[in-house]
């Protein structure tokens, strides 16, 4: 997606016209936009891998006209991890500043901090504690006293899977500290018209994208896990001229065996996805 440049080098994104979010989670929204008028705050988004929390994130900061910086917590393996880094330069160790302290320190600043339960080292966090608790500062010997700037919105997202549920496996201090907000996918009627608007796929097309999607997520068995950008994928792939089939296995990402099982219980319960026989010819130009 676009994005507008701001006058600090970070970015507000722009608007994502075909967005949808329930009345309710609107209203949340507008309401943490309001408490951060008063002081920084903290959201916590959860909901299952692809369900729309980092679109959720991005589309605060577009519709509010603020700035957004992303910060990938998952990866992070110790502390000061996300501030900067000792690096050499020109014979000398310099230490270089990363884009978190600036972001932290721009007012109304939207940062997301995504996967925030999925630290490679617990102590990772230890350092993001006191830039979210009500203090709103850390001192590092590198760069000093940081302060979080007024109107600054953290919002952390939260894988929910088969592994744990909701916010449980996130440590009980730092959970204290957010608002909640829960996500789940999209009503079909609501998945349909943001499949036929974001993928140009016509109404039955996406009817039948949707209709497919169900009978995989409603086969537990099968262990597979259809989220919106999934079914955007579909999508995508069959506004491209694809089959179902295709579609199905471009997409969906699973082992062969349970990808054929899909096809198979696909093909048995709804006659949905034709056979195909595979033929080889050379490819040599597009
Ligand atoms: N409510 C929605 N309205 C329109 N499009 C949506 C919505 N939710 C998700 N999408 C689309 O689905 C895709 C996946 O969304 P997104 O990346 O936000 O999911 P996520 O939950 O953050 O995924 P992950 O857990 O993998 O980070 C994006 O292309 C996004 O535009």
């Amino acid at each position: 997606m676009k994005t507008s440049s701001s006058a600090n080098g970070l970015f507000v994104p722009e608007v994502d016209p075909y967005y949808y979010v329930s009345t309710e989670n609107q209203s949340f929204l507008d309401k943490f936009s309001k408490i951060s008028k008063k002081h920084p705050v903290n959201v916590l988004v959860v909901g299952k891998q692809g369900c729309g929390k980092s679109s959720l994130v991005r589309q605060y900061a577009a519709v509010n006209g603020l700035p957004l910086a992303t910060f990938q917590i998952g990866i992070l393996s110790e502390p000061g991890q996300l501030f900067g880094e000792y690096a050499l330069e020109n014979g000398e160790t310099r230490y270089k500043q990363f884009l978190f302290p600036q972001a932290i320190q721009t007012p109304n600043c939207v940062i997301h901090l995504e996967e925030i339960n999925r630290p490679e080292h617990p102590k990772a966090l230890n350092m993001l504690f006191s830039i979210l608790s009500d203090d709103r500062q850390v001192w590092m010997d590198e760069l000093g006293l940081l302060q979080v700037a007024p109107g600054v919105v953290f919002f952390a997202t939260l894988n929910e899977g088969a592994e744990f549920v909701g916010t449980e496996l996130l440590d009980p201090a730092l959970r204290d500290r957010f608002y909640v907000t829960t996500m789940d996918f999209l009503p079909n009627e609501v998945e349909i018209e943001v499949l036929e608007k974001k993928t140009g796929v016509t109404h039955e097309q996406a009817r039948e994208i949707i209709t497919v999607a169900n009978s995989i997520r409603a086969n537990a068995d099968l262990g597979v896990d259809v989220s919106t950008r999934k079914i955007l994928m579909l999508g995508e792939m069959i506004a491209a001229g694809g089959t179902l089939r295709e579609a199905i296995v471009t997409s969906l990402q699973t082992d062969k065996k349970t990808l054929e099982s899909v096809l198979l219980s696909l093909h048995v319960n709804q006659g949905k996805v034709e056979k195909s026989k595979t033929e080889y010819v050379q490819y040599i130009a597009a």
